[in-house]
């Protein structure tokens, strides 16, 4: 079985966790497409809920679906949100942004009572940082702010190099909220929580794709059948 379809099994697995009258935030990236995509035909058949979306894609491909749509500010309270992940580790801490949706992912899985991750096994790892960690910057002073987040990244006792991210035409990718991602190639994280606090200090940084806390329970799908983290019912 290939990734893709280790994905829908679990994003078909989440949709179980769906009830009607829930108001939903629904994630970005391949996996939570699937989820979206899965949610779309029960709400073709009748299934009354209510959505947030995490980014531009996701509204368009949930719209396109008929799924009915909010905001947080019409809806600030949600019930469960669903998302992929970039990794996730035995703890339940998460690297998230590989799709530039870091900013409004952790807003929605802020303000949602359970935040449950969709990912296929490859997803989890011992230790945090092998996939480079997306921080998100204002695009003024973007020089000196990624001095200072180097600055916060030794402090926190990690290293290695920061690449701002550009699209495949090479421009400079902008988030939906009209800022620079800057990836940070760590290879390792020892400390995510310091990490973290360190980055949160940055004047400049919009948020970090380091999401500690948030995440109630992980479904991961793997060759052997699917793998739960933490609280999944
Ligand atoms: O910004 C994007 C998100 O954090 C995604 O949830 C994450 O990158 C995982 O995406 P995928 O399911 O495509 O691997």
């Amino acid at each position: 079985m290939n990734a893709d379809e280790l994905k829908k099994q679990a994003a078909a697995r989440a949709l179980d966790l769906v009830r009607p009258g829930m108001r939903l935030g629904l994630g970005t990236g391949s996996t939570a497409k699937h989820f979206v995509d899965l949610l779309g035909r029960r709400v073709a058949e009748g299934l009354e809920i209510i959505c947030v979306a995490t980014s531009e894609a996701t509204q368009a491909q949930a719209l396109s679906l008929n799924i009915p749509m909010s905001t947080l500010d019409e809806t600030p309270e949600l019930d469960l949100t669903v998302d992929g992940a970039d990794e996730v580790d035995p703890q339940l801490r998460l690297i998230k942004g590989g799709g530039a949706a870091l900013l409004r992912e952790k807003i929605v899985a802020a303000a949602s009572a359970r935040m449950i991750v969709i990912a296929d096994d490859g997803k989890l790892v011992p230790r945090l940082g092998r996939f480079p960690l997306p921080i998100e910057v204002v695009p003024f002073g973007l020089e000196a702010t990624r001095r200072a987040v180097a600055i916060a990244i030794t402090a926190s006792g990690a290293a290695g190099e920061l690449k701002l991210r550009l699209r495949p035409d090479g421009s400079t990718l902008l988030t939906d909220g009209g800022h620079f991602i800057l990836d940070a190639h760590l290879g390792a994280i020892d400390q995510p929580e310091l990490l973290a606090q360190a980055l949160n200090t940055v004047p400049g940084v919009v948020e970090h794709g380091l999401f500690i806390g948030l995440a109630a329970g992980a479904i991961l799908a793997g060759a052997e059948g699917l793998k739960l983290l933490g609280r999944i019912e």
